[in-house]
């Protein structure tokens, strides 16, 4: 009979079928996840089967200690686990999106996951007075704040982001141009020429640009996720939404009804603040998008 190895390891790639596993020595195994839908995170402790020197099969997920979503057009599928931090890389070259920033916050908050903001770039000295107002409410939101000018200061950028990266597990993301790469190449001497090895060994080609890569850094690790789009939020309810955000939670309370959805309700604490010019009106907009997708999802479940 052949002989059956059992081992625990961390998912640190997966595309499809196809995943590397690394185990605690530091072996990186190729590993097929048989039968099962795509249901693996970067990030994930798994138990294998080892059946071959080259065949390693997942067979269980142990319980994750957090979890974020992505979607994209299609859907929204798991993006990655276990992690401490998410870490938003801004500019103001090309233009940063407040949306996609919020929709990390909103994310991470109900994931239960601390946000840290990397302001990029800040050499552009002439976008100060457009980018100060946004960081200062970034602030007010409860973020945590750093700023950076990763090409013209790389040694002050290292020295800034890794204390707050060092022991932890970091999921570093950004909209495209923001300076993520640079940043992480910064951090991880060898992340570029790494991932592209994992995708001459997979034939991805191109597919390689939407591949979470998992990285070990000192102590903890930095999660890269490439080519991605936004966080996906379709899973959160109106009250994840509401508690998610600051602004509307600690005024829900004065709301005449208990089961106010801060919308067209008479008496609403929130619609008052925002009229009184105590809430952001974008604020509110980016709510009221985001409230009333999630009731018309919740009608369609019923
Ligand atoms: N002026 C300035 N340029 C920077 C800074 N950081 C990065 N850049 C430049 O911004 C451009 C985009 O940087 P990348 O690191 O490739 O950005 P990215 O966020 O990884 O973008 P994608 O690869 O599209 O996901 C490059 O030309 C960098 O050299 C900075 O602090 N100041
Ligand atoms: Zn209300």
């Amino acid at each position: 009979m052949k002989e059956q190895v059992w081992f625990k390891a961390r998912v640190i790639s997966s595309h499809g079928k196809h995943s590397f596993v690394e185990k605690e020595d530091g072996t990186v195994l190729e590993a097929t996840r048989k039968g099962k839908k795509v249901d693996l995170a970067v990030g994930d402790i798994v138990e294998c089967l080892q059946t071959s020197p080259e065949q390693v099969s997942i067979q269980k997920i142990e319980p994750r200690r957090s979890l974020l979503y992505r979607s994209d057009e299609l859907r929204t599928k798991p993006l990655a686990s276990n992690i401490d931090q998410v870490a938003v890389v801004f500019a103001t070259r090309p233009s940063y999106n407040p949306h996609f920033i919020w929709k990390a916050m909103l994310a991470a908050e109900t994931a239960d996951i601390h946000i840290l903001m990397i302001r990029n770039k800040t050499d552009f000295t002439a976008d100060e007075a457009l980018v100060r107002p946004f960081i200062e409410q970034l602030k007010e939101l409860g973020a945590e704040v750093v700023e950076v000018s990763a090409t013209t200061d790389p040694e002050g950028t290292v020295k800034s982001l890794e204390p707050l990266f060092r022991g932890k597990v970091t999921l570093l993301i950004g909209q495209s141009g923001m300076g993520k790469s640079t940043i992480l190449n910064l951090l991880v001497k060898d992340a570029g020429q790494r991932t592209q090895e994992y995708s001459v060994a997979l034939n991805l080609g191109k597919q390689t640009t939407t591949a979470v890569r998992w990285f070990n850094y000192e102590g903890g690790a930095i999660v890269d996720s490439p080519g991605f789009q936004e966080f996906g939020l379709s899973h959160l309810t109106l009250n994840d939404i509401m508690r998610g955000m600051p602004e509307i939670r600690d005024r829900v309370e004065y709301c005449r009804f208990t089961n106010c959805r801060h919308l067209n309700e008479p008496g609403c604490a929130v619609k008052t603040a925002v009229d009184k010019g105590e809430i952001d009106p974008e604020r509110y907009a980016f709510y009221k998008e985001l409230a009333e997708k999630a009731i018309a999802a919740e009608k369609n479940n019923y």
